[in-house]
């Protein structure tokens, strides 16, 4: 189990939507994205904590992606301003961005099917010699960088344990190593804040746990991690904060174990017209069953083991088994 953050070193003040962080590394507000009708992202105010792993979940559709899109520059708001680090973003290009300290991963991966492991890697690095005239005149000058680059690049692939595949194509690649690929080329711009787009969706199980403890070690490295997921066994063992996303709006927010058992989030999954007593095990057991999903699996099933009553097994929504590995990273957004 890795070590969590303290609830108070990330905030003091009552914990409600939008609540304040002692240190932020993101300011959101007032943040919204219509498509014709439809307002998929609308954040009245959102911080996420400095040094912390936090999850961004919610149901299909919430608006944790586009959410994602907008922070980092792949997508444009209709209103609204957000800050990293202290400085404003809005406006800011993507590449951009990422040369701030702010990378992103996809949902569905972007590794370069036609380029080497290590060529993808390379990809990742900001501020290349080449891309500077002076530095590009002279040889010596961006031989030194592009060494430094290659350096880097293998290190990262060592830690992931993908430096035996330097030379394959990415297309060879498992969904899993493919993760594993993003994360690591992710880092080679050295950022401060990492931010997964559902890092765990299609990894076969045997990766998942390498996985975890990568993302872990972010953390331990002195990163901020935000990341959006669906299974929520590894939203409690990892996220120190979660932030519930429902509808484009914040609807809650906080430690995993008060968020997981709060009504709201709930019917944020299942809609606000259910018969279950949340107040009672055998209530929050027909809820479990009823969303088919991990959502406060984890808390009722520690709450039934303690009350010596059986849980059901079912298959998370978003499984995460081999055969729900994509073949190939192309992405859908
Ligand atoms: N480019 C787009 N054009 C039109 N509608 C869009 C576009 N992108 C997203 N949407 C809509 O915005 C809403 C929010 O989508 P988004 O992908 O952000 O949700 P999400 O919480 O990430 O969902 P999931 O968990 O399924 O990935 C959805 O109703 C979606 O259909």
């Amino acid at each position: 189990m890795p070590e969590k953050t303290l609830v108070s070193d990330i905030t003091d003040d009552v914990i409600v939507p939008g609540v304040k962080k002692k240190d932020p590394i993101v300011v959101a507000h007032a943040v919204s994205r219509r498509f014709g009708g439809l307002t998929a992202v609308d954040v009245a105010h959102l911080e996420i904590p400095r040094g912390s792993i936090t999850a961004l979940i919610g149901p299909n559709g919430a608006g944790k992606t586009t959410f994602f899109n907008l922070l980092t520059g792949f997508d444009k708001p209709n209103t609204g301003n957000w800050t990293f680090k202290g400085k404003s973003l809005a406006g800011v290009p993507a590449f951009k961005v990422s040369r701030m300290g702010m990378v992103r991963t996809f949902q569905l991966t972007k590794a370069l099917s036609g380029m080497t492991v290590l060529e993808n890697m390379r990809l990742g690095a900001t501020k290349q010699g080449g891309e500077n005239i002076f530095i590009s005149l002279f040889k010596p000058l961006w031989k030194a960088k592009e060494d430094e680059i290659t350096e880097r690049a293998m290190q990262l692939l060592a830690k992931f344990k993908l430096d035996t595949k330097k030379d394959d194509y990415a297309s060879s690649l498992s969904g899993g190593q493919k993760k594993l690929l993003e994360m690591a080329r992710a880092l080679m711009s050295s950022p401060e804040l990492v931010m997964l787009d559902e890092p765990m969706a299609g990894v076969n199980p045997a990766l998942t746990q390498s996985l975890l403890g990568h993302i872990v070690n972010l953390k331990d490295e002195g990163m901020t991690v935000l990341f959006v997921e669906h299974d929520m066994h590894m939203v409690n063992t990892i996220a120190d904060w979660v932030v519930v996303m429902a509808e484009g709006k914040v609807v809650a927010e906080g430690p995993p174990s008060t968020v997981m058992s709060d009504p709201a989030v709930i019917d944020a999954y299942l809609g606000a017209h259910h018969a279950s007593d949340l107040g009672t095990i055998e209530g929050q057991l027909e809820v479990a069953e009823e969303m088919e999903s991990d959502l406060i699996r984890s808390e009722v099933e520690q709450d039934a083991e303690a009350a010596g009553i059986a849980v059901p097994t079912h298959e998370p929504a978003h499984s995460t088994d081999a055969a729900s590995t994509p073949v190939d990273g192309e992405e859908k957004k």
